[in-house]
């Protein structure tokens, strides 16, 4: 199968993690005989610097001429220290969101039985952790009026949503409940907001056409309190733009680290996929950030080209990295590998040349790469 795909790094660790990803996919179009074509398009601080815009057109063009769009990150210090800028690389994200009426953002959360000692909470919470976020991406408060008035003292964010915008994201996380384990939790903040209340009359509307699924509602200050002493008890959590920012952050530490967790943005037609973390600027062009988020956001892209096993053989990649003690820094501060040596690792399980290639002289070998 042909493939075209729009490949955008970004700023801070994005080019790092997304040629790992790369590297898969390549592995992946060798074993099953795919072309996937790549073109570079700019976004963010990267494309300010080139451009003057955090978008430009041409990389609109590039997406809407793709399949699909594998995005890094984005994001800068001189920006993030500057509150006074007036064009910044996060709208360059936000705006491609809307332009491609990207409206579902699926944050899937699972954590490895190896990894678990690693992971910052009590080991019993986080044992067979596998839930999966769906956050509502092109609406809710990023996209309402933003202004200040009174000369500057007084700053207005307004969140708005309408019922057809909560619809068409419940009826996509209500379908994937009823493949997964069939509960879904929507968070929301509906005892002080209108908008939270909407929501839940909405998606109790739509529950109607899901009686297979169990609905639960959960205020998002205890959701966020619940994902941490039993992320067990959660299957599908569906909630608004900003709630579902917060909480997946938040479940990065269930997993161990940020860096493990992938995402797809999907909407009408054209697939986004990219780690749920940011541009991690202190690690820029270290070769030690995490690149497993955005190898499994490319296991995602996989499986929105309907690949399923060629999505299953990266995650197994991925599994039996991890499984074997190749870890990023993040994931084990005493014995740690190069983003890169966990990028090549995973190209040469999905090509078949591991685990016999790697007998114990020279896994001694890739640890004395350790930083
Ligand atoms: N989707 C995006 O592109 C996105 C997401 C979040 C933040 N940002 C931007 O990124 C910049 C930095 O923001 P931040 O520091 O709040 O968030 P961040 O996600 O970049 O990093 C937060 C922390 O998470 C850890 N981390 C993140 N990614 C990691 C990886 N791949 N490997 C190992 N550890 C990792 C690091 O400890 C880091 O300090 C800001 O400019 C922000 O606006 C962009
Ligand atoms: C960079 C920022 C605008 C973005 C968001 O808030 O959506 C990021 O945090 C994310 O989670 O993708
Ligand atoms: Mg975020």
């Amino acid at each position: 199968m042909k493939k075209k795909i729009a490949v955008i790094y970004g700023d801070g660790i994005g080019r790092e993690v997304t040629e790992q990803a790369i590297k898969a996919l390549d592995a992946v179009a060798e074993v099953y005989n795919h072309t996937f074509i790549y073109e570079r398009g700019l976004l963010g601080a990267e494309a300010i610097d080139a451009t003057g815009e955090p978008l430009p057109h041409k990389t609109i063009d590039i997406a809407k001429k793709s399949d699909a769009v594998l995005f890094g990150a984005v994001g800068d210090p001189r920006f993030d220290n500057n509150p006074a800028a007036k064009v910044r690389p996060e709208q360059g994200i936000l705006a491609i969101r809307k332009e491609l009426e990207l409206y579902s953002n699926i944050r899937p959360v699972v954590s490895y039985k190896s990894l678990n000692h690693l992971s910052p909470l009590k080991l019993r919470n986080i044992e067979q952790v596998d839930f999966v976020i769906y956050r509502e991406l092109s609406s809710g408060i990023y996209f309402g009026e933003h202004y200040t008035n009174n000369n500057g003292g007084t700053a207005h964010d307004v969140c708005t949503y309408n019922v057809h915008e909560i619809e068409r994201i419940a009826h996509s996380a209500f379908r994937t409940a009823q493949q997964r384990h069939k509960k879904l939790h929507l968070v929301d903040k509906a005892n002080v907001m209108e908008t939270s209340r909407l929501w839940r009359k909405t998606v109790t509307e739509v529950a109607r056409q899901y009686s297979d699924v169990e609905l639960k509602f959960m205020y998002i200050d205890n959701a966020a309190m619940q994902l941490i002493i039993n992320p067990g008890q959660f299957d599908v959590i569906l909630t608004e733009n900003l709630f579902g920012d917060i909480l997946s952050d938040e479940s990065g530490a269930i997993t161990g680290s940020l860096g493990l967790l992938p995402s797809a943005s999907l909407g009408s037609k054209i697939g986004f996929f990219e780690p749920v973390h940011g541009a991690f600027n202190e690690a820029a062009g270290k070769d030690i950030a995490n690149p497993v988020g955005s190898i499994l956001s490319a296991a995602m892209m996989l499986e929105f080209f309907n690949m399923p096993e060629e999505a299953d053989l990266v995650k197994q990649a991925v599994s039996w990295t991890l499984n074997s003690g190749f870890v990023t820094r993040d994931i084990d501060s005493v014995n740690y590998y190069y983003t890169s040596t966990i990028g090549d690792l995973i190209s040469d399980f999905i090509l078949g040349k591991i685990p016999d290639a790697v007998n114990k002289s020279n896994i001694e070998l890739m640890k004395s790469t350790i930083i």
